[in-house]
């Protein structure tokens, strides 16, 4: 991102030497945030998918914003509306329904030159009875947020899937020490201790033939295998182990960029009480926290910066 707004001097005289004319840079439109509950009737065991999906439009808008001639500019209304209408003949993975929307826009209109279109997933349970598993009242499964990023730019397709807020924690395999010491540090070396954080992953497909929900089930469990059996030495060395792991199980997938906040847990000083505390009572601190991010990549395979571009809050 810094490097879209660093101009060099000599590019500075160039703008300066400009013809000062002021024009239209990058832009996109549609409806943010459209909430999205479809209920699949077809037996009497209900199944309910629930999602928040955005689309953005790119592509012929000059004349909108400099004339507000908007001859060409689809409704964010429209799109809406389209997000619902498609929702009609079922969704499916998250990943097709918004390859589907992008092919649609770009296909019947010809001035639409691709898009973005972001869908989160929010999962809900059956309910337990005494007669077991509900066919049709829901519990919502505070989990995590499947997410998808589709973004079309002609006949390119560039599909980044992940996760957010997959909270876990191990109670013991995890240290920390042989950090360097100055006169600025305090923390305390450890050869056991909690280990918490709430997981936002993101990968980037390298094809759309996937079965899609087949592997995000499959990417989700090895992150949290991994993140189980990996006896830590620093949440960066389980953030690692989580990706590689996830990197050789699924070769359809170039690469894997984690956020993971290390959520501190802090022994409480009992001894004012007169008691003892052998690693069992803990403060868990909300802020601040530790802040781990990183890209786990295949050697060799290049960036795609364009699939990248809109997925924001990863290094
Ligand atoms: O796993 C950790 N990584 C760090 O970089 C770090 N820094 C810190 O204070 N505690 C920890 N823990």
């Amino acid at each position: 991102m810094s490097e879209t707004l660093t101009t060099t001097s000599a590019e500075q005289t160039a703008a300066t030497q400009s013809s000062g004319a002021i024009v239209l840079g990058d832009n996109q439109w549609g409806k943010a945030e459209v909430r999205l509950v479809r209920v699949d009737r077809a037996t009497p065991r209900h199944e309910i998918t629930d999602l928040n999906v955005s689309s953005q439009l790119r592509g012929g808008q000059e004349a909108t914003h400099l004339e507000g001639d908007n001859s060409k500019c689809v409704a964010t209304d429209t799109q809406k509306n389209t997000i619902y209408a498609f929702a009609r003949d079922g969704v499916g993975a998250i990943e097709d329904f918004a390859i589907r929307l992008g092919r649609h826009f770009v296909e019947d209109f010809e001035w639409i030159e691709g898009g973005r279109w972001e869908i989160e997933q929010y999962s809900w349970n059956r309910i337990e009875t005494a007669d077991g598993e509900h066919d049709h009242a829901f519990v919502r499964n505070n989990q995590e947020t499947r997410t998808t990023v589709v973004q079309r730019d002609g006949d390119e397709v560039f599909v980044v899937s992940g996760l957010t807020d997959l909270v876990v924690l191990k109670s013991t395999g995890s240290e920390f020490h042989g950090f360097p010491r100055d006169r600025y540090t305090t923390l305390v070396e450890t050869n056991d201790r909690i280990l918490a954080t709430s997981v936002t992953s993101r990968w980037r497909y390298t094809t759309t033939d996937v079965d899609f929900d087949a592997v995000y089930a499959k990417v989700r469990a090895i992150q949290l295998e991994a993140f189980a059996t990996t006896h830590s030495l620093a949440l960066q060395q389980t953030l690692f182990a989580m990706g590689k792991a996830v990197l050789e199980a699924v070769p359809e997938i170039a690469e894997i960029k984690f956020s993971m906040p290390n959520k501190h847990h802090f022994l409480v000083d009992l001894a004012p009480f007169g008691l003892d505390n052998p690693n069992e009572v803990f403060y868990a601190a909300d802020r601040p926290y530790g802040l781990i991010e990183a890209t786990v990549q295949r050697e060799g395979v290049p960036a795609e910066p364009r699939a990248w571009a809109t997925v924001t809050g990863f290094c």
